[in-house]
């Protein structure tokens, strides 16, 4: 469970979130959505304290992770996530990018993560890519290794920001297939998305940011059938 409590956070002078509180469960699958610059991606970095909150409190599984004595390292270990540009080492075959960080980090030998590599590559039909280099896939493909590369730790929760916003849109169902599956395995989700559809279909609870400020939470079919805010009421009508 995250428990977010009166997260704010500032750039200098410009306040870009003002005191959001909000309680996450387990297995949740939240959808951010707003207009641009409203602080969703914002948001979801300071859930893995990619930005570090101005004022307020994260909690994670009982753990507060704002407070200064936090191991930030050990906090991502358990958080997947997974960006609009996949960041794949491109010197590195996809077998080698997944089974990094699981040698590295958890002190896996070679054979439990290529183990773990292969079952997951499986899953996003992947498996016959194994040895191949990130150059020599689609965009699709690399952001199915990203997500398989975060899947490899792990995580008890994963992050998306905008996973689809970098790929042709051809190449956008077959990433969001992956996302869907996931959050029907009960994995905890917040994903940053412009993907209304995918929004409505896969996520159990959608956080419409304005102005940094969470205006609005609720159900998809409540949402999309018409929000109770005025600014989200407008953004619906020209997105969809
Ligand atoms: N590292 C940073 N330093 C200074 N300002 C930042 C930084 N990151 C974000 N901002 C500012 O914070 C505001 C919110 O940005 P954020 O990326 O969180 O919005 P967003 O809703 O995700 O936008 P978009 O949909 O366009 O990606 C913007 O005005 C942005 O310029």
């Amino acid at each position: 469970m995250i428990k977010v409590n009166h997260l704010s956070k500032s750039f200098g002078k410009q306040q870009v979130l003002h005191d959001i509180t909000t309680t996450i469960t387990q297995g949740e699958v939240v959808a951010v959505i707003g207009p641009s610059g409203s602080g969703k991606s914002t948001f979801l970095r300071c859930l893995n304290l990619l930005e570090s909150p101005t004022a307020g409190t994260i909690t994670i599984n009982g753990k507060n992770i704002t407070e200064p004595k936090t191991n930030i390292a050990q906090v991502r270990q358990g958080i997947g996530m997974v960006f609009q540009h996949f960041y794949l080492f491109p010197h590195m075959s996809v077998m080698d990018n997944i089974c990094f960080a699981p040698m590295k980090v958890k002190g896996w030998s070679r054979e439990q993560a290529r183990r773990k590599a292969v079952e997951l590559l499986e899953r996003v039909g992947l498996v016959d890519k194994a040895e191949a280099y990130p150059s020599k896939l689609s965009g699709g493909q690399k952001q199915r290794v990203a997500i398989v590369r975060s899947l490899a730790m792990e995580p008890d929760i994963m992050l998306f920001d905008e996973p689809t916003s970098a790929l042709d849109p051809e190449m956008v169902k077959e990433v969001l297939d992956v996302i869907r599956s996931l959050a029907q395995t009960g994995m905890t989700m917040i994903i940053v998305t412009h993907e209304m559809r995918f929004a409505q279909e896969a996520a159990n609870t959608i956080y419409f940011l304005e102005n940094g400020r969470l205006v609005e939470k609720a159900n998809p079919q409540q949402f999309f059938s018409g929000p109770q805010n005025e600014r989200a009421r407008r953004f619906l009508e020209k997105v969809l």
